[in-house]
């Protein structure tokens, strides 16, 4: 059933969604390979809107329940409370429909037929979304053309490269015209450029298509050239959910980079931020330091008086999207960031 009063832009919605894998009984331990003695809280109370054109890229370490919110929203597995849906369709009730609407690309390669052609798979894979033959003929070209893999239609997976591979996957993730894209891990196995073309590519579809679009990344740098929604999981917990601009206005303390005239100018311009409770480092010429008081660089460079007619050229450096992440997770997200 659609909920009627959603705003239509508003693609994905989960609200409160919270995961405990549960222990697995004492009589089953026997027969499994592996088994849980305590309950797992895989995710906690999360909350997340992706709208239509939007890209928000779900970021955390090992076991942080990225891929546990993926599998929900796909209907691989169900949530133990909370809600998830797609278009107005809830993730467990609809899931049919919310299938026909989501393109979902796992994070292995596992799943494509190495001996069949990229037309073969998209043909096998459509045939069991229950897609008539005549209108997958005209998607599959439509697909392979917009992936870039019209070259290799009928090239056997197993002669292609991890890039051509990870395009087939996104191919068939595309397969049913979807509103909603959920990729997990997609350039994992990917060389750099090729990842970059990749994410070109996921970022034009996005856009052209309006779609909304989960992606999770161990590599920063790539979620940084997405200019994506951020959502920052740690133990199932939301730490971060919002755009990456505010998480620097909010979190961001650049370096302050001061090139001096000479080495003594610099020894005494560290001597002068010492004074003011500021730890400098020394690089010949170069002086580096982190302003944390309330008035910034202003106050600081007031505070160091005529020290300041030595300073050649003074710069701020931003901090690497690496560093400004752990920097959340280690102090832990105020109220108001935590929720979009
Ligand atoms: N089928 C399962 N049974 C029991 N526990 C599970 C199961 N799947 C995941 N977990 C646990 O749930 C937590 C979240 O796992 P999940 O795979 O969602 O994290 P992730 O962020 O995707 O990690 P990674 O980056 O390593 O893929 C982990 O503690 C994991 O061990």
């Amino acid at each position: 059933m659609i909920d009627t009063e959603r705003d239509p832009d508003d693609i994905i919605v989960l609200s409160g969604l919270t995961k405990l894998y549960e222990p697995t009984p004492r009589w089953m331990r026997v027969f499994a390979r592996s088994h849980l003695r305590e309950t797992v809280r895989a995710l906690d109370g999360v909350d997340l809107v992706v709208r239509a054109g939007e890209i928000c890229a779900v970021v955390g370490p090992n076991g942080a329940g990225k891929t546990t919110m993926f599998r929900i929203i796909v209907g691989l597995t169900t949530a133990t409370e909370g809600r998830g849906s797609v278009l107005g369709l809830d993730v467990e009730r609809d899931s049919e429909q919310v299938r026909q609407a989501v393109g979902w690309m796992p994070a292995e390669d596992r799943s494509l037929l190495m001996r069949a052609t990229s037309r073969e798979n998209l043909q096998l894979h459509g045939r069991l979304q229950g897609m008539s033959r005549k209108g997958l003929t005209k998607r599959i070209e439509h697909v392979l053309e917009t992936v870039n893999l019209m070259p290799q239609a009928d090239t056997v997976v197993a002669g292609m490269s991890a890039g051509m591979r990870a395009r087939l996957r996104l191919a068939r993730a595309l397969l049913p015209g979807p509103r909603a894209l959920i990729l997990d891990e997609p350039t994992g196995p990917v060389d750099p450029i090729a990842a970059y073309g990749l994410l070109t590519l996921i970022m034009d579809l996005a856009k052209q298509e309006r779609l909304a679009v989960l992606i999770s990344s161990h590599r920063l740098e790539e979620i940084e050239a997405l200019q994506s929604q951020a959502l920052l999981l740690d133990g199932g917990k939301v730490r971060y959910s919002g755009d990456l601009d505010r998480l620097r206005r909010e979190w961001e303390r650049p370096e302050l980079e001061l090139v001096m005239a000479t080495h003594q100018d610099a020894l005494a311009i560290a001597d002068g931020l010492h004074v003011q409770g500021v730890e400098a480092r020394v690089d010949g010429g170069t002086v580096r330091c982190q302003p944390t008081g309330p008035g910034g660089v202003g106050a600081l460079l007031t505070g160091l008086g005529p020290l300041t007619s030595s300073i050649r050229h003074l710069r701020e450096i931003p901090m690497p999207l690496r560093d400004l992440i752990a920097q959340v997770y280690a102090r832990g997200a105020d109220p108001e960031g935590a929720v979009r």
